[in-house]
């Protein structure tokens, strides 16, 4: 940790422990939400949360149970009633669906490719915003939550919202090197470009409401993004 980051997270720790600290952070897929997330929380010794990993929980279970993903009040009730279990702690990624393990399921093309249909049913939308704003309650409201309705509409009373941005040629190449090279182009560009065009019908994470702070992470290494984000975080502090 570089001496600005360190300083940022002792603030954190020493005077601000105990207050609410609920930093939200939204963006398009591929620009660094959830790795920088998971990164901030555990500096700032605050739980995490993966609201994607909601929306691809119900999508695994819709697959699973044969819901019809075409038909909005059969997603709407699939989303009422999955038995889903998410972890808050940063250091511990578990997702569990009616007590089975879906961590890595729910991570699959398959998944990837079928949850714009659960991300643009706005019942099955309602549903999870209510049960994330429950987790940040639950959390004593000490916790980064991220995703791409987070800053807007689950937590727009934050402490800190921040827009994590980046070109679509960085995303791009993120996303490919993240999955090992193993996409073609057309995939990939399918999974990133074309899911955010079908999600943005229904929430808007290309630009920044109004107070939500803007990190374009274009061209910022990892560690260098954490610190803008701890920087934000630290002059909301103050
Ligand atoms: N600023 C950055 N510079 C380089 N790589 C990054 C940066 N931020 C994130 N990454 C990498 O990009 C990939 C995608 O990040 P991820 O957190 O999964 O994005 P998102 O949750 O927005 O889809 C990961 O492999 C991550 O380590
Ligand atoms: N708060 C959120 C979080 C995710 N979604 C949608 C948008 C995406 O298509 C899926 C999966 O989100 P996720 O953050 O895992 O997506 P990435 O693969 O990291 O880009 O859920 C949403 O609509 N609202």
């Amino acid at each position: 940790m570089t001496p600005a980051a360190t300083e940022a997270a002792t603030d954190m720790k020493t005077y601000r422990l105990g207050k609410p600290l609920v930093v939200a952070i939204d963006g398009p897929s591929g620009s660094g939400k959830s790795s920088v997330s998971r990164e901030t929380a555990r500096r700032l010794h605050a739980a995490y949360l993966d609201t994607g990993a909601m929306y691809r929980a119900v999508t695994w279970y819709c697959l699973k149970t044969g819901v019809a993903m075409q038909e909005a009040a059969e997603v709407e009730k699939a989303s009422r009633e999955v038995d889903l279990q998410i972890s808050t702690h940063p250091d511990h990624e578990q997702v569990t669906v009616s007590g089975t393990d879906v961590t890595q399921a729910i991570r699959e093309p398959e998944i990837s490719s079928a949850v714009s249909a659960v991300a643009t049913t706005l019942g099955a939308r309602a549903e999870l915003i209510r049960r994330q704003q429950q987790i940040i309650a639950d959390s004593g409201r000490r916790i980064v939550a991220e995703g791409r309705d987070i800053t807007t509409v689950v937590a727009p009373d934050a402490e800190v919202r921040i827009l994590l941005t980046a070109s679509e040629e960085a995303r791009l190449r993120r996303r490919g090197l993240q999955l090992g090279g193993t996409q073609s182009q057309q995939d990939l560009h399918n999974q990133v470009i074309g899911r955010d065009a079908k999600d943005s019908t229904v929430v808007s994470f290309h630009e920044a409401a109004d107070g939500v702070f803007t990190i374009d992470s274009s061209d910022l290494d990892f560690e260098e993004t954490i610190e803008a984000v701890l920087a934000v975080v630290r002059r909301a502090a103050h």
